[in-house]
């Protein structure tokens, strides 16, 4: 891989006495998009806080070449701000309305920067938390389960979003989902958690846009990986 954007080697992370990353090597090559699964308690989220620089109790190295931002699973916004406000919050600019406005237009929120965050529903918060993260032009994006709290048919238009954003600005992606289908769709790799560190890895190498279903060997492989039997009750 030429010059990996992210590079974590030998990672260990323990909370007192409990280790929950230990041996874990990653690499993520500029703009792929790579989305990590793993069981419950996995440490998922503990990695990324890491890569986000928020978590520096870790034995072990990691790097990151550039910058980062992050979109967590609840968008965040500050709900005394207006939305356009909260788009530019702490950056140089952070009075240029017409950043805030280019990044609401990407996101296809331009009509709402004057609103304040409490009056977007689930969805249109989330994708002005996603243009948030991307204004900031990160050459990593950590997505933490940006998509579990929307409901199937925002999903399935947030996937296509992301998927054109990610094209446009180009960042390397990782992004934590328990939702395998969402994998399959959108990353160039799925890496699987477990047992502290990266216990498998598939490529995909279909075109996009994809559907789930044209992955169906991997999906089973995954789930499998994961201890799920299918057809089983889940
Ligand atoms: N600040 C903390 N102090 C103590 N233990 C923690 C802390 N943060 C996480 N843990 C523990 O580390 C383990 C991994 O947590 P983490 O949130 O990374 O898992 P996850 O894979 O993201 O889980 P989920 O899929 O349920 O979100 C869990 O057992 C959790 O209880």
């Amino acid at each position: 891989m030429a010059s990996p954007v992210v590079e974590v080697r030998d990672l260990a992370k323990k909370f007192g006495d409990r280790t929950v990353l230990t041996r874990l090597n990653l690499d993520i090559g500029r703009g792929e998009f790579v989305a990590l699964l793993g069981r419950s308690g996995s440490g998922k989220s503990t990695l990324l806080k890491v890569l986000a620089g928020l978590d520096q109790e870790i034995e072990g190295t990691t790097s990151v070449d550039g910058t980062v931002s992050v979109a967590f699973q609840q968008p965040r916004l500050l709900p005394w701000r207006k939305v356009w406000r909260n788009i530019v919050l702490g950056l140089r600019q952070d009075n240029d309305r017409a950043v805030a406005e280019k990044a609401l237009a990407e996101v296809r929120l331009a009509e709402h920067a004057d609103k304040w965050p409490l009056t977007l529903s689930g969805g249109e918060a989330q994708r002005v938390s996603l243009a948030r993260a991307l204004v900031r032009e990160p050459d990593l994006l950590l997505l933490d389960e940006p998509f579990g709290a929307l409901d199937a048919l925002t999903r399935l238009a947030m996937h296509r979003l992301v998927e054109d954003l990610w094209r446009t600005h180009q960042p390397a992606v990782l992004l934590v989902t328990h939702d395998v289908d969402e994998a399959l769709v959108l990353a160039d790799r799925i890496l699987v958690l477990g047992e502290g560190h990266i216990v498998a890895e598939h490529v995909l190498g279909q075109p996009r846009p994809r559907k789930a279903a044209d992955n169906a060997e991997v999906r089973s492989r995954v789930l499998a990986d994961l201890g799920v039997t299918e057809g089983a009750p889940a």
